[in-house]
Parts: structure tokens; sequence; C-alpha cells
């Protein structure tokens, strides 16, 4: 059904989707909520089924209610009074089986194949992989094992993150999943890349003539990116504790805004031409050569106990399944460079943290300043241009320039000219699981990482990794509720620069002029 009649969406083909892990966490607060906010807004052929699969007991009516509880808690549709409810519903089917056992796969194809012909779905299946990764290879292996394999349509798997611990475990991971699934066959989620303003990076460079001539180490000074958090570890601590915040957030989301950034204009907006230019980025990261470069270049963190809105905050060492002598970082920064011709020079300062004052993320590029300053006198210095492109909680652009203070003689003001997407009413932007599974099930593998993706990043991320595992004296300690260590602060000031507010903090001096 769809939900404005005057859109036509790009509808999914029918597909069985096959939700693995479907009494977890992510299941629950992300995945049911996506396919019935694709379901309402017509984006799903109307021969689906979803079969959850995972060990715990239940009866087809207990699944079906426990989709029905986290549909009504987390999507952004509700299922209360909505008349088409019930013929939602019979298209979810559970299935109670252990990954490892084999003859339950056998079960669960007999099941698909009911479903396929009751729904008339053309045997397309997709796999979506809500589990530990030291499952994905099993499964995979299995999926081949029990016949499921064997459907008239297309298969397809869909993996979650982390991947891998490293280049080595993340190398043999795939090649397990690769003796199952082609390259072509596997998606890889990474969330940050199905977000409606990652996506619309792309845009804002490639379709506005005046962003994308001054894209380079000509015009632009500095870049920082910034995903700060205020919530902790949750109940996730004993995942973080073994990951950390470089290889939770760093490896995966912070590289992949990086190459939205710098990557070179594809010829084609093709999934291949898009991604083969992001693994050029990768490429050319420059490596920490040393562990001193390491120590010079990225901070580390850990938070300790604070408050944030007059609450008192554990320090990360309290929190539930961490180590209370635990060493992992909870936050880092890095002065990072994209050895090219394009970005010579020109650093990108990337940071991560938990319990940050402020949730956010969020891209400022920093222009270089003028050649001169004709207005010398000012009360202010002419301050640089900025595009401040706002992904998350906020969604939309602003760019910062100077002007004349309105209504002053002749005093020269920053004026922020604020696109605020998220502001305007009735954009309910789709959540970036909605938008990853209607690609994956359309084919469209564009913001899914591709394998050399990973690998390149993994190889990035393990040089600073194993400095840290041999030194570990550098954990720089932070109250929670603060902006991170102050290490953090002089990695930009060594090169005369210092992190721009981010949303929440705004600067007294500007003149905000509110669009949309
Ligand atoms: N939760 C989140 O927000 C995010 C999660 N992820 C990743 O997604 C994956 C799942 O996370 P999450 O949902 O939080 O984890 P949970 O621990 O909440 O869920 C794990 C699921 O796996 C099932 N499971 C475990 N072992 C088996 C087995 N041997 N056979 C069949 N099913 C099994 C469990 O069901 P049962 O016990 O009934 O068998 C449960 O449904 C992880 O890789 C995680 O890192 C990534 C990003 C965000
Ligand atoms: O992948 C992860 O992302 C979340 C942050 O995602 P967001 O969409 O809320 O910004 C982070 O909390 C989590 O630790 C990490 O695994």
């Amino acid at each position: 059904m769809a939900e404005n009649q005057n859109l036509e969406p790009l509808k999914a083909p029918g597909t069985v989707f096959f939700i693995f892990g479907a009494t977890g966490d992510l299941a629950r607060r992300k995945l049911f909520p996506a396919i019935y906010s694709l379901y309402r807004e017509g984006k799903l052929s109307e021969d689906f089924a979803v079969i959850g699969v995972a060990r715990r007991s239940r009866t087809q009516e207990e699944f079906r209610e426990d989709v029905y509880q986290s549909i009504q808690e987390f999507c952004r549709y509700k299922p209360e009074q909505a008349p088409e409810w019930g013929e939602f519903a019979a298209h979810f089917e559970y299935k109670s089986l252990d990954i490892n056992d084999i003859d339950g796969f056998r079960e669960l194809r007999v099941q698909t194949e009911q479903l396929e012909t009751k729904f008339n779905i053309p045997g397309n299946r997709l796999f979506y992989l809500a589990l530990a990764p030291e499952l994905f290879g099993s499964v995979s292996f299995n999926l081949m094992k029990g016949g499921m394999l064997e459907g008239a349509g297309w298969n397809r798997l869909v993996i979650e993150k982390p991947f891998g611990y490293d280049l080595e475990s993340a190398a043999k991971l795939n090649e397990e999943i690769r003796k199952v699934f082609k390259e072509e066959e596997i998606y890889r989620i990474d969330h940050y890349l199905g977000k409606e303003m990652v996506q619309n990076i792309e845009v804002i460079r490639f379709a506005n003539a005046f962003f994308e001539p001054l894209w380079n180490n000509k015009h632009i000074a500095n870049v920082q990116i910034t995903l700060g958090e205020t919530v902790g570890v949750e109940e996730r601590g004993g995942y973080y504790d073994h990951a950390g915040a470089l290889r939770d957030m760093g490896q995966n989301h912070m590289l992949q805004l990086l190459t939205m950034i710098a990557m070179e204009p594809p010829s084609r907006l093709l999934a291949e031409d898009i991604r083969d230019e992001k693994v050029k980025v990768l490429r050319s990261l420059r490596p920490y050569a040393t562990s001193e470069e390491v120590r010079n270049n990225v901070v580390r963190g850990q938070y300790t106990k604070g408050s944030a809105d007059g609450k008192e905050l554990p320090a990360y060492r309290e929190e539930d399944k961490v180590h209370p002598e635990s060493l992992t970082e909870t936050y880092f920064a890095a002065r990072v460079f994209v050895d090219n011709f394009r970005w010579a020079g020109v650093p990108f300062y990337i940071r991560t943290g938990k319990r940050l004052p402020v949730k956010t993320t969020e891209v400022v590029v920093e222009f270089k300043r003028m050649p001169t300053n004709v207005y010398l006198g000012q009360k202010h210095s002419l301050e640089p241009n900025l595009l401040v492109i706002r992904v998350n909680p906020m969604e939309g652009i602003y760019v910062k320039i100077n002007a004349k203070k309105p209504g002053s003689e002749s005093e020269i003001a920053p004026v922020a000219m604020d696109f605020c997407q998220s502001c305007i009413v009735g954009i309910n932007s789709p959540e970036a699981y909605e938008r990853l599974l209607h690609d994956a099930a359309r084919g469209d593998s564009t913001y899914f990482t591709r394998w050399d993706e990973v690998a390149s990043a993994w190889a990035f991320v393990d040089r600073i990794a194993n400095t840290w595992k041999e030194e570990q004296g550098d954990l720089e300690m932070y109250p929670a509720g603060s902006w991170g260590p102050a290490k953090a602060d002089e990695l930009l000031q060594e090169d005369g620069f210092h992190w721009w507010p981010v949303n929440g903090q705004k600067e007294d001096n500007v003149v905000w002029l509110k669009g949309q």
C-alpha cells in the first residue's frame, strides 16, 4: 500500500527475507521496523515473505506478536489501527534452528518453498545475518549444504559489522563466505552509508557548480569529521571492550564518510564506479609508518566518571561487562592525509567518542582564508568560509560566509545560511536500514562496502591498533560529558586550526539565516 499515491516507489521484486538472529536486538530495533516502513511506502512487492530464524522457541503467533511490538516501539509508521496489519503479518513466519544444525536447514528449505508457492514468490532469497560474525561462515556453508541456495531466483547475503577484528581475521571471514557466495552476492552493511545526508554528500558535491571547482587543496584548508555520541556502551560492554572506538566506528563509518568527501567524481553513477573511486581514496591514505607517527597523529581516550544534563554518569570501567582495568579507547581523534593530487597537504581531522556532550555526525569543510584582508580594523578578523554537512540527528547543510552585519555601518559578521532538511514539515527521512534493505532486494550495492574497501580500511587501522597494543601509556582520560581529551585539540592547534563548534554549540558572533 503506497502511503503517498503521487510517488511511484521503485518496488523490490518478490523476495523471501530471512532474518537470522530474529530474536535479537538488531532485528527488533531496526530490521522489522525497516520492513514495515518499506511495506507502508509501497516499496515491497506484494509477493514477499519474511522468515525469522533463531534458536529460541516461538509459535508463529508469538513471533508475529514480537514483530508487532518491535514495530510499535521503533518504527516511524505505527501498526496500531492500521487495517492492513493482519495482511502484513501473515507474510511472517518463524523457524527455530541452531545454525550448526544441518537438518534444521533442510526443514527451512521445505518451509521456504511452501511460502514461495503460497505468496507466488519467484525464488529470490535474501539472507540477512543479524548474528555474531563468528557464525557467518557456518551459516553460509549450511545454507549451501541444506539446499537453500537452489531456488529459482537470486540469492543475496547481507552481513552486519563488525567484519573482522583486523585485516587477517577479516580476510579469513571473507574467504569462508566466498566459498559459498560470489562477491556480487554479498552486501556488507555500513549503516552510515544508508543515511540520507551521507548519500546527499554525493549530490552536494557533484550537482553544484560552486562546490566542485573548489573541492581541492588549492581552496580547502582542512576537513573535520565528528561522530559524537552521548551514550556510553549500554548493553554492549562485552563486545565494545574487545573492539574499542577505532574498530567500532573508525574502520567503517568514519573512513566511509571520508571517502565520500574525498573521492573523485565517478564517470557514471553505477555501484562499481562509485566503489572504485572510494577504494582509491582508501588506498591513498598515508599510512603511519612508525609508532612515533601514530603517537603524533592519533589520540585515544577513555571516559571517566562525569555528568551531563545534571545526571551523574559512570566511568567506562564501571560499565557492565567491561574489564575494571580496561585500556580500551572510547574516543579517538586522528589527523589523516589523503596522498593524491587533489588532497595533498590537506589534513582530515576525524574524531569519535562515547559520552560526549552531543549526539552528532557532522562534516566541516574549512576553506582557505582570503589572500588578503582589505577589511583590516574590523572588530573581528575575517573568518574562513565553512561548508557544514549535518548528517545526524539534524539533517541539512549550512554555509558560513562573511557579510555586512545587517543594520551596521560596515561591520562584517559571519553569516550562516542554514538549510535544515530535518526541520521541514513533512520530511520523514527513511531510516538507514530501510534504504539498505530496499537496495539489497533491488540488487543495488552502491551503498554497501566491497571487500577491497574493507581490506584497505583494515590495513590503515591495523597500523594504529598494533602500535596501541604495544604501547599503552598514551590512553588519555576524559570526564563523561566532556569533549574528550585536550590532546585532540592540540592536533589541530599544531596546524593553526581548531575544531569548529558542532551541533548544539552555537557560535555567538554568527548571524543565522534560516531557510528550508
Ligand atoms: N544491535 C545493534 O544495534 C547492532 C548490531 N550489529 C551487529 O549485528 C549482529 C547482531 O547483533 P544483535 O542483534 O545486537 O545481537 P543479539 O545478541 O541481540 O542477537 C543475536 C541473535 O543471534 C541468535 N543466535 C545466536 N546464536 C545462534 C545460533 N547458534 N543459531 C541461531 N541463532 C543464533 C540469537 O537468538 P537465539 O538466542 O534465540 O538463538 C539472537 O537472535 C552482531 O554482529 C552485531 O555486532 C551491528 C550494528 C548495530
Ligand atoms: O555501528 C555503530 O553505530 C552506532 C552509532 O550509530 P548512529 O546511527 O546512532 O550514529 C554506535 O553507537 C555503535 O557503537 C556502533 O557499533
